[in-house]
C-alpha cells in the first residue's frame, strides 16, 4: 500500500466527477474510498473505471446481514480486487468470520465499530448502554477474535484500540482539518491527531471534495502528516 495514508472518499453521484477529482489529487492521496453512494449508483462498472487510476480501492460497503448473505456478497466483489472492505462489527462473530473467509487474500476486511456520526445520546437512543469509547473497544475485541484485519473507529478511540490490538489495521474517518465544518460528523479529530494515535488509513471526503480548491486542500492535509 502507498505511504500516503489518506484515502479520498468519493461520495458524489456522478462517475465523471468522481474520476476527475481523483485524477486531480492522485499525487497527494494514497487511495480512493468508494462507498454506498458510489456503489449503488455505479456498481462494478464504476469500480472498474476508477481502478484504471492505479490507486488502491477501498470498498466501504459496510456489509451487515446474516453470515451466509455477507459471505456471498464478499464473493461477488472479489473480482473487483478491493484493498479494503468494511463490514459492521455489530453483525457478530460468525458474520465477520464468514466475511473474512470469503474475501480475497489481498483484501483487508475491517469491522465498523461505532459510526463517527454518533455520540453518547445516539447510542442511548438505540439501546446501547456503553459510551462510544467502550463500545468501540468491545467491538474491536470481537472483530479481532473473529479474525478480521482491523476496524473502523473515530480518532477518539483509535489510541485505546491500538493499545489492545498492537498489529491491527485501523481506519479512521470523521477527520476535519482545523477550520473545517463538522457536517454530520460528531466524533472528529484532525488528520494528524488520528495518525499520531495509530491510524493506518485516514478517510477524508468533504474537506477535499467540497473545498474550493481540492488540490490545494489535499496538499495542505498532506503537509500536516
Ligand atoms: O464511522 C464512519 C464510517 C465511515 N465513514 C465514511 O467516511 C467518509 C467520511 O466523509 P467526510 O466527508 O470526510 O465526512 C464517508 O464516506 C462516510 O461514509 C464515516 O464517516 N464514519
Amino acid at each position: 500500500m502507498n505511504h500516503n495514508p489518506v484515502f479520498l472518499a468519493l461520495d458524489m453521484p456522478r462517475l465523471d466527477a468522481a474520476e476527475a477529482l481523483a485524477r486531480k489529487v492522485a499525487g497527494h492521496i494514497g487511495g480512493i474510498k468508494l462507498g454506498l453512494e458510489f456503489f449503488c449508483a455505479h456498481g462494478h462498472h464504476g469500480v472498474h473505471e476508477l481502478h484504471k487510476l492505479g490507486l488502491p480501492v477501498f470498498l466501504d460497503l459496510k456489509l451487515h446481514d446474516i453470515p451466509n448473505t455477507v459471505a456471498a456478497a464478499m464473493q461477488a466483489i472479489h473480482v473487483l480486487e478491493p484493498a479494503i472492505v468494511t463490514v459492521h462489527a455489530a453483525g457478530g462473530r460468525a458474520m465477520m468470520e464468514d466475511a473474512k473467509a470469503a474475501a480475497g487474500e489481498n483484501t483487508k476486511v475491517v469491522g465498523v465499530t461505532v459510526l463517527t456520526s454518533l455520540d453518547d445520546d445516539d447510542l442511548t437512543a438505540i439501546g446501547v448502554k456503553a459510551d462510544p469509547n467502550e463500545q468501540a473497544l468491545r467491538l474491536a475485541e470481537l472483530a479481532h477474535s473473529a479474525g478480521l484485519d482491523g476496524i473502523v473507529c473515530s480518532g477518539h478511540e483509535v489510541g485505546a484500540v491500538h493499545k489492545q490490538w498492537k498489529d491491527g489495521f485501523f481506519v479512521v474517518p470523521g477527520l476535519r482539518p482545523a477550520e473545517s465544518g463538522n457536517g454530520d460528523q460528531k466524533r472528529i479529530v484532525t488528520p494528524r491527531q488520528a495518525r499520531d494515535a495509530g491510524a493506518g488509513v485516514l478517510v477524508i471526503g468533504r474537506p477535499i471534495s467540497r473545498a474550493e480548491d481540492p488540490l490545494a486542500a489535499a496538499k495542505a492535509i498532506e503537509a500536516t502528516l
